[in-house]
């Protein structure tokens, strides 16, 4: 499948006063995933959690949109309209959610490869599949003038019956193949950029600062997302897996390892992923590394600055409490992890969590002003919704969200993949350049069928 070029259907934003979210759910045989998406215009979304939750949905019963610094404030007052009196039939697993996510900057402004994707958009999907451990269920919603339950209910039997057709399983698709690459950053203008960061480092201004490169990778036969996404399961099964298409433009997709946050109730899950090493070829080589990594004073000094600020972040809405570090290992590389969690002393819609926390110094720097603005003086293209929160919440608020790293946007033209690292005052432009390119290896090796 080539990425659709058709633009969503229209669906309404939460402003209608007394308007309802009407949704219903039924259980339905085990489906593929990949089936199902490849049937569905846009907007389309899959989620996948590390816990076993996995969503794929196509169309809007609703979309969310915002921009500018008041994004996350005027996203939250959408929800609570469109959530305000919700006419909810089914499981507790399958209950209407919003999913998306948001582009680094507030101001993003939407240009090629980013071209569907604003400063924040959300959708509540208008089919949508929800598999847990034991069930897959289907649900329709609708929101607005044709939201009525009798007209709800027969849409999902419609849906049931096309979907019957549809395969359990579906065989592994072909792989795009990767014709040629293309870096934005070289090498040269790379080791100017860490010296320049480490320079302003050292002049006492900026501690940390994570800086990206893009790589635009050209395909050989065009692309199913989705299938992309199968393999990504396969090699990093303990990462997110991620696919928002907004419109027909472009798909941005990824298997970010990184948590940003989980909201239950009050309790709220996070955690630092900073500090990384490749993994080694033999167990040998690969404990050395570990060893290398946990004992670095610079990667634990890249780590602390990211623990110490999220326990920060956290502290004014709870009680924080941060637990032992370890290393976390993936196929390709392995990093620094401290898994942090806080009880709120208030209830608080994770939208208020994921603004606290964004960007963590783990994808922006500290201090934030002075990272934000080396970033941006540095960077030469546009980091779009790379290294940004993606995920959902539901009618109570609660939700969870990934940093959209190890990511790419599919359009016709190609693949846009992002990768960054952190520099800090003692960074070696080499050193930090070979980790970046250890960063782009997920997305780049499931494209080639590696
Ligand atoms: C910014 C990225 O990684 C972050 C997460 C883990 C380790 C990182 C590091 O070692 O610098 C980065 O902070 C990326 O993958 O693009």
């Amino acid at each position: 499948m080539t990425v659709p070029r058709r633009d969503g259907p229209a669906a309404t934003a939460p402003e209608a006063e007394g308007a309802t979210l009407v949704s219903r759910s039924c259980e339905l045989a085990d489906l593929s995933y990949r089936s199902f998406l490849s049937g569905r215009d846009p907007p389309r979304v899959h989620w996948a959690a590390p816990d076993g939750l996995e969503v794929a949905g196509g169309g809007a019963a609703a979309r969310l949109r915002a921009g500018g610094p008041g994004r996350f404030a005027s996203l939250r007052e959408d929800a609570d309209r469109l959530f305000s009196t919700p006419d909810v039939e089914g499981p507790e697993a399958a209950r209407p959610r919003a999913f998306g996510g948001f582009a680094f900057d507030a101001d993003h402004d939407p240009s090629p490869p980013w071209e569907g994707f604003p400063a924040a958009e959300f959708v509540v999907p208008r089919v949508q599949l929800t598999r847990t451990d034991e069930t897959t269920w289907l649900t329709v919603s609708r929101y607005g003038d044709d939201a009525d339950p009798m007209t709800v209910g027969e849409e999902l039997e419609t849906v049931r019956t096309e979907l019957a057709d549809h395969p359990a399983m579906r065989p592994s698709g072909g792989v795009p193949g990767v014709a040629a690459t293309r870096l934005t950053t070289s090498r040269e203008e790379w080791t100017r950029q860490v010296r320049a960061a480490t320079d302003r480092i050292d002049a006492g201004d900026l501690r940390k600062v994570v800086l990206a490169q893009a790589l635009e990778a050209t395909l050989e036969t065009p692309i199913e997302v989705p299938d992309v996404l199968e393999r990504l399961r396969r090699t990093y099964p303990d990462c997110y897996r991620f696919l928002l298409e907004p419109t027909g433009a472009a798909s941005f997709f990824g298997a970010p390892p990184e948590r940003l946050v989980s909201l239950s109730g009050r309790e709220v899950e996070t955690e630092a992923l900073a500090g990384s090493v490749a993994r080694g070829e033999s167990p040998e080589t690969d404990h050395e590394l570990m060893a290398s990594l946990t004992g670095s004073e610079k990667l634990q000094h890249e780590q602390g600055v990211v623990v110490d600020t999220i326990r920060e972040q956290l502290e004014p809405l709870g009680e924080v409490r941060v637990g032992d570090q370890a290393v976390r290992k993936l196929a390709t590389i392995q990093h620094l992890w401290t898994p942090i969690r806080a009880e709120l002393a208030d209830a608080e819609h994770v939208l208020s969590i994921v603004e606290a926390l964004h960007p963590t110094p783990a994808v922006g720097g500290l201090p934030p002003d002075a990272a934000w603005e080396t970033i941006r003086e540095t960077e030469a293209f546009d980091r779009g919704w790379y290294a940004a929160p993606v995920g959902w919440f539901d009618a109570a608020g609660d939700g969870e969200f990934a940093v959209a790293i190890r990511s790419g946007v599919a359009s016709d033209d190609g693949v846009t993949l992002f990768a960054g690292n952190g520099i800090v005052a003692d960074s070696d432009p080499g050193e930090e350049w070979e980790e970046v390119q250890l960063k782009y290896r997920p997305i780049l090796d499931a494209l080639a069928g590696e």
